[in-house]
């Protein structure tokens, strides 16, 4: 069975009078790519903290490797890499003198540096300055200062922000070759549900401090919605119920909305739906956004 790499129990985290963070439990298992959701000021980069022991919970426990981190931080970090917020350079070296700086102070083997720019693709900008590197160029860069230990837990915060859409592709390819390739477990945060969905298996979805989530993503994600614009949204709605349940909403006069589990229900709809003189306007399926999800599973309620 793989083995438990972090476990919380109901941490609590305020600053001041403000409540950041109530009852977080979460469980990352060896090998997880773990994708910690949640929009702006949910409280993801603060969890990272606690369980880099940059800040102190005010409630609850954390263990990694299976041992309390409030006890063993030293020792448990030299297994934990970490890329929180902006990575941090010297913009006058170039990355490999970066990452050879980094390897010194760590006392590691000197091929860790080769090996790691390999990983993020930066073989061939190795000797240019920082300075003149680009934004994904940068990201991959903390990436391999993260990595250059190889760490056995990886803890990413939001590395593909301000990232164009190729450098957030090489950044997903980068991220989900590391379980299989190096046994690195990751977690990594972001807002964007369709990121994740195409890189973790597991999420975790917090919300004003909640986790309110927490399980595979194809379970979340896996239906989608359908949306229908029909003449008559009373015999659609009946006909319906034989393919989507009752979880079937007529929005508008001319609208009714429902989720499928599987794409090849379509066909049969629509079938049905002229057998019953149904006209059928329009019918289009979308994947689900966070907000989708979290109006699901919050019945409504967004903050
Ligand atoms: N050091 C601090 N002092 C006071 N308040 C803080 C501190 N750090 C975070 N907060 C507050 O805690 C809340 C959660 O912040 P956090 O950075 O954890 O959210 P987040 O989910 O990572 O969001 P983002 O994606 O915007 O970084 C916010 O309301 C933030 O203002």
């Amino acid at each position: 069975m793989a083995q438990t790499i972090v476990k919380t129990e109901k941490l609590a985290k305020s600053f001041g009078s403000q409540s950041v963070l109530q009852d977080i439990s979460m469980m990352l298992k060896e090998g997880d790519i773990y994708g910690f959701l949640g929009t702006n000021g949910a409280g993801k980069s603060t969890t990272m903290k606690l369980l880099l022991g940059l800040l102190k919970p005010d409630y609850g426990q954390i263990e990694i490797f299976g041992q309390p981190l409030a006890n063993n931080r030293a020792q448990l970090l030299k297994n934990i890499g970490s890329l929180i917020e902006e990575p941090s350079f010297y913009p006058n070296l170039s990355g490999f003198e970066n990452l050879n700086l980094i390897r010194n102070l760590l006392k590691l083997p000197a091929k860790n540096v080769a090996e790691v720019l390999r990983i993020v693709d930066l073989m061939p900008a190795k000797d240019k300055l920082v300075k003149n590197y680009s934004i994904g160029m940068k990201q991959r860069l903390g990436i391999a200062l993260a990595l250059v230990k190889f760490p056995k837990l990886l803890i990413l915060d939001e590395p593909t922000n301000g990232l164009d859409p190729e450098g957030m592709h090489q950044m997903r390819e980068l991220i989900k070759r590391l379980p299989a390739e190096y046994g690195i477990t990751v977690l990594i945060s972001s807002h964007l549900l369709s990121e994740m969905s195409q890189m973790a298996q597991t999420v975790g979805i917090i919300q004003s401090g909640h986790l309110i989530y927490q399980g595979s993503i194809d379970t979340l994600t896996g239906a989608h919605k359908y949306f229908l614009k029909t003449d008559n949204v009373t015999t659609a709605k009946k006909v319906i119920t034989t393919y989507a349940g009752t979880n079937i909403a007529i929005d508008d006069d001319h609208t009714v909305t429902f989720n499928l589990k599987n794409s090849n229900e379509t066909p049969k709809i629509i079938k049905a739906l002229v057998q019953n003189d149904v006209n059928v306007y329009t019918l289009y399926g979308k994947k689900k956004s966070l907000e989708d999800v979290f109006l699901e599973l919050t019945g409504g309620e967004t903050k």
